[in-house]
């Protein structure tokens, strides 16, 4: 073929390719800290191509229990369930073979049949899995249609899925540098550090609107606001700790505490002990919503546990935090993802195994009541930050199809 013929030949394809939509198969969830970042790189992606005046087809393979289930409905996201299987971890190996563990295990092949037909009959040109355990039947029906998967990693730490399915992973996408010393050599040829996307809206939120979004009327804007967060479900372990120095914090500050659905009627009750004027700064919430942008640009200093998601948007947005990492979390990866921040100095870290209110108050006094440390913390934090993370994992997404960026 000539030059001429391979450039005319190369323009068609280019031109069929902007025909067409790009179909992009989206599985993982579980919790926000898998869904959030693959709903954030699918905006991302659509974004750019409705830029080149192309539109994108997605297929969200999910477990009907999970998050992604209900992020999907409110987005108007075609959603597909699957059987999934989850392990529960055991220091015994015995206790791994529980009748749950075993129960689960047998969903496993139904999964992996029912991922198999949904990508089949959907011809992605790319798969992106973000992890939990929907993630692999859906991956390895990738693998087996011959379809190209992008794997996407939040924690430092690879987890228990996307290590099954990074082996043959045409890329691997994580969101430290210094994760990529963990893969092993293969996989670390395909591996792009890309950081960890975080909802552009999460980036763009007013603290004044906080005010009447959240109904702050009785909070002193001249003390400094803390967000208390404990993920999705709430901490039991952060309430408490919360709730035992709560007339000291709110002396220094305001509080808007989000201590998961099911402990909001115990929490309220703090608020009945307190006198009025205390109690005014004081604002227990079940689970934040829409709302959340505008708490983030509200708080000085976040308390939460230090889950990838979470991590990922403080260090966006340079906020100052003290972590209580969740002490049962897979591997470990909580106490890791707070230790890699603390020894930053873009947090404060409560690492031992019982974490006292008198920790939690001595981690916390000096945010509040110095504002030049606070400052420190947060530019440290935003040192850490990967804004750009969506667009890179978007990059990452064409290449793996084979399209330019
Ligand atoms: C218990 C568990 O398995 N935790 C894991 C889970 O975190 P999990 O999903 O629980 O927590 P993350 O911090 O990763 O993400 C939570 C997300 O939910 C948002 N949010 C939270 C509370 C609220 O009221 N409203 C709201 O929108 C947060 O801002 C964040 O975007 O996945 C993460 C990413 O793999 C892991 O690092 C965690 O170890």
């Amino acid at each position: 073929m000539g030059k001429n013929t391979s450039a005319r030949a190369g323009i068609q394809h280019h031109d069929r390719q902007a025909q067409r939509p790009f179909r992009l198969l989206v599985t993982g969830g579980g919790t926000g800290g898998h869904t959030y970042p693959a709903l954030t790189a699918l905006r991302t992606l659509q974004e750019r191509l409705s830029d080149r005046g192309r539109t994108v087809e997605v297929l969200w393979v999910g477990n009907a229990a999970g998050l992604e289930a209900r992020v999907t409905a409110a987005e108007g996201i075609p959603f597909q369930a699957v059987a999934t299987g989850k392990i529960r971890r055991a220091r015994n190996p015995l206790k791994m073979l529980s009748r749950a563990n075993l129960t689960d295990m047998a969903r496993v092949p139904w999964g992996v049949l029912q991922a198999r037909s949904a990508v089949a009959r959907f011809r992605p040109d790319v798969v992106l899995a973000t992890g939990g355990y929907v993630a692999v039947p859906v991956g390895v029906a990738a693998r087996v249609c011959g379809r190209p998967l992008v794997v996407h990693e939040q924690t430092l730490r690879l987890g228990l899925a996307n290590r099954v399915l990074a082996p043959f992973a045409a890329r691997v996408a994580v969101s430290s540098e210094s994760t990529l010393s963990l893969l092993s050599g293969s996989a670390r040829e395909r591996a792009v550090a890309t950081g960890n996307p975080v909802r552009a809206e999460v980036l763009a939120g007013d603290a004044d609107r906080a005010v009447d979004t959240l109904g702050l009327q009785g909070f002193d804007r001249a003390r400094p606001t803390v967000y208390v967060t404990g993920g999705a479900q709430g901490a039991n372990q952060i309430n408490e700790l919360v709730g035992a120095i709560l007339p000291w914090l709110l002396e220094h500050a305001n509080v808007v505490h989000q201590c998961g659905p099911a402990s909001l009627d115990a929490q309220r009750e703090h608020t009945t002990a307190l006198p009025p004027s205390l109690a005014a700064r004081y604002l227990p919430v079940g689970f934040v919503g829409p709302e959340l942008p505008d708490l983030f640009a509200l708080a000085d200093v976040v308390i939460s546990r230090s889950g990838a998601g979470t991590i990922a948007e403080l260090t966006a947005l340079g906020t100052a935090s003290v972590l209580i990492p969740l002490a049962s979390s897979a591997g470990g990866e909580q106490a890791h993802n707070a230790r890699h921040l603390a020894e930053q100095g873009a947090a404060t870290a409560l690492l031992a195994t019982e974490v006292t209110a008198a920790d939690l108050r001595d981690a916390v006094e000096p945010l509040l009541t110095d504002p030049q440390r606070r400052r420190a913390m947060a530019d440290r934090a935003r040192v850490l930050g990967r804004p750009d993370a969506a667009d890179r994992l978007v990059d990452v997404i064409l290449d793996a199809a084979g399209e330019g960026r």
